[in-house]
Order: C-alpha cells, then sequence, then structure tokens
C-alpha cells in the first residue's frame, strides 16, 4: 500500500474494500472542468487483434526504461496473474516472439538461458498488465491502444462522473466531469463506453473483461435498472440487428424517430448520463426535426450538443474538421442552409 499521490484536483489512494487503487477528488469539482490530460505511456498501434501481442512485445522493448518502470506499477491483481499462469497461448506467442527475435541486452549479446527466461516472463506480465488497463484511443482503436498512468487507477461505474476520450489533436487522453464531483468523491470512468446496456449485458461485459462485479446504483438499484431498459429499447445500443432482436417497430417518419430521440434523450438526463451517447442523441433528434421542416428545435438539438461536446473533450477539436464530424460544423451545416420560406 503505497501513500496517497497528488495529481492536481485528483489523488490515487489505496481502497480496502477492493484491494486495489482508486481516485478521488481533493476538491469540488464543476462539471465540464478538464480534470487531467495524460500522455501515454505506451502506444500500441492499430493490428488485427491475432498480432496484438506480438506488437505489444515489439512497442514494449522499444518503450524508454522510465516509462516502462511505471507500467509495472500499474495494477496487476491476483486473478489475472492466477488467470495469466493458464493462458498458455499468450505465454506461447511470448516465447515465440523472442525466440524468432533473437533479442540482444545492452551489451549487444543474444538473450539465451536465465537471461531470457526473465525477459520473457517480465513481458507476460506487461502483456497481462496491458490487457486490464489498456484504453482504446479513438473510436473502435482508430489510433491503437494506450496505457496511462492516472487513468489506469481510475475504477468503473455505470453511472460515471468523469468521461475520457483520446484528443490525437492534443496526443492525450483527457479526463473530463460530466457531473459536479465533491471533494472526497471517488471518480469513476464507463469501461464499457454503453452504460445504456442492459444490468445483464454490462455484467457478462465487466466480469469477462475485468473480473468486476460492479456495485454502482444502476447495478443495484432496481429503480435505476429500470430507467436503463427503456433507454436501451429506445434505441440507445448501436448494435447491428437491434431492432430485430428487440422486436422495435420500425419507424416510418421523422416525427416518429424524433418523439424516440427524444423519450432517450429525457431517459439519459434523468439519470445525469452527460456521455457520448447523449451527444450522439441529440444530433439524431436535430436531423429528425430538421427532416420534419422544424429548423428551430432542429438549431436548439445542435446547439446543446455543442455544448455538451465541449463540456466531454473540450475545444481542441482539430482532428474532427477532416471529415466535418463534430457538433461546431453540424451546427454550422445547418446554420448556412437556407429556410424554406414559405409562399402564400
Ligand atoms: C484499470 S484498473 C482500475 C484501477 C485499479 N483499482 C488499480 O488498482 O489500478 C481495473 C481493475 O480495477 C478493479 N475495478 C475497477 N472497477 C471496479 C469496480 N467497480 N469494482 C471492483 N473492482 C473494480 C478491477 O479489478 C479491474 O480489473
Amino acid at each position: 500500500m503505497n501513500p496517497p499521490k497528488s495529481q492536481g484536483m485528483v489523488e490515487i489512494r489505496w481502497l480496502k474494500d477492493i484491494e486495489s487503487d482508486a481516485v478521488f477528488a481533493t476538491k469540488s469539482i464543476r462539471r465540464g472542468t478538464r480534470i487531467a490530460a495524460e500522455v501515454p505511456l505506451i502506444i500500441v498501434p492499430p493490428v488485427p487483434r491475432d498480432d496484438e501481442l506480438s506488437t505489444f512485445c515489439e512497442e514494449i522493448y522499444k518503450a524508454p526504461e522510465d516509462n516502462v518502470a511505471k507500467i509495472a506499477e500499474l495494477s496487476l491483481l491476483p486473478l489475472i496473474r492466477e488467470r495469466a499462469k493458464k493462458d498458455h497461448c499468450t505465454n506461447q506467442e511470448v516465447w515465440a516472439f523472442y525466440k524468432s527475435k533473437r533479442w540482444k541486452d545492452s551489451q549487444g549479446n543474444f538473450l539465451r538461458g536465465k537471461k531470457l527466461h526473465k525477459a520473457i516472463m517480465k513481458t507476460m506480465d506487461l502483456c497481462n498488465i496491458f490487457r486490464v488497463n489498456s484504453v482504446y484511443l479513438g473510436p473502435e482503436g482508430k489510433y491503437g491502444s494506450g496505457l496511462f498512468s492516472l487513468y489506469s487507477r481510475m475504477n468503473h461505474s455505470c453511472v460515471p462522473n468523469v468521461h475520457n476520450s483520446y484528443n490525437p489533436t492534443l496526443k492525450q487522453l483527457t479526463i473530463h466531469a460530466i457531473n459536479d464531483i465533491k471533494t472526497g468523491e471517488q471518480i469513476f470512468v464507463d469501461y464499457i463506453g454503453n452504460a445504456c446496456r442492459t444490468r445483464q449485458q454490462r455484467a457478462f461485459h465487466l466480469y469477462n473483461t475485468w473480473g468486476i462485479t460492479c456495485k454502482c446504483e444502476a447495478c443495484t438499484q432496481p429503480q435505476v435498472n429500470r430507467l436503463r431498459c427503456p433507454a436501451y429499447e429506445c434505441g440507445a445500443s448501436k448494435e447491428v440487428n437491434f431492432s430485430a432482436i428487440h422486436n422495435i417497430p420500425r419507424v416510418s417518419t421523422a416525427a416518429e424517430a424524433l418523439t424516440i430521440a427524444e423519450e432517450l434523450v429525457y431517459l439519459m438526463k434523468r439519470q445525469n448520463l452527460n456521455s457520448v451517447e447523449l451527444c450522439r442523441t441529440l444530433r439524431e433528434c436535430s436531423k429528425y426535426a430538421l427532416g420534419k421542416g422544424d429548423r428551430n428545435r432542429a438549431l436548439n438539438y445542435a446547439r446543446e450538443e455543442l455544448k455538451l461536446e465541449k463540456s466531454l473533450i473540450g475545444t481542441e477539436t482539430d482532428h474532427l474538421k477532416k471529415h466535418l464530424r463534430g457538433a461546431k460544423y453540424w451546427l454550422e451545416s445547418i446554420i448556412s442552409t437556407p429556410s424554406i420560406v414559405r409562399r402564400h
């Protein structure tokens, strides 16, 4: 157990309940505040899943010693170490990687015998640390996966109070408060990135990937959980075949679609889910309102989306310019489209 480590507005402390580190606010933090902007300790570029481990081995071998030492300090919980012992695929891949490359030590000698064994064991631990603590950089890992010192100490909640997002313009992972946070409150992120899934779906994903049984209010309080189900059913899920599986009637008009999207906005706001999903839904509302010919409503939703986007990711959004993806460009596109003047 280490003494608390202060990092600006937050500190890292040992949490006895879960026998690992956690991050706490050291002062009250207003919604929209940038709590941290971290540079990665390591980035693994986007590669097909089968090549991930060998790419990680390459990157860790090239990484500065200081960064490797910081990565080795990150959590490797007993559960993961136990699982890793039985994970013959990882072990064999790391062995195969070292053998095929015939790595040299700092004196230029090929690694052999005990030295080779030690290097392999260390890399296996680092691989497992990476599995538990890494985060996708950009949507679907567009910029790869990264490890970050502070982010790695943040625990999960399906009712998160911060949003993490990799900013390719800054080349940093930013953490913003999505609600007001009181001094002493624990900082929680959403590991699964889609907190509107049903409780069963979240539980499955959280346990399988991180061995977590979540005790947040959405997982333990029936009234909060009940709010999640209709939110999920009225379209929070991006999953393919969603409507087919859940028997959701297909909407045929912009007006019907707008009603569903507005319902979803209402449900997310009631749960303080000031998330990227809410941004997306506000955009849907704006599009459907436009489709329905209600330009003012479309503008209002677009403005609301822009305000929310700024509070989640900040204003350094040059990377969104290329494909005009940001809320700013959507708002500008509505403003520059002349409204239809009706002649009587
Ligand atoms: C990225 S680390 C988070 C920080 C971690 N507590 C540490 O000490 O570094 C992920 C691990 O933290 C633990 N964890 C995260 N959120 C949790 C939660 N809500 N309840 C229990 N354990 C959690 C799990 O063991 C998970 O595998």
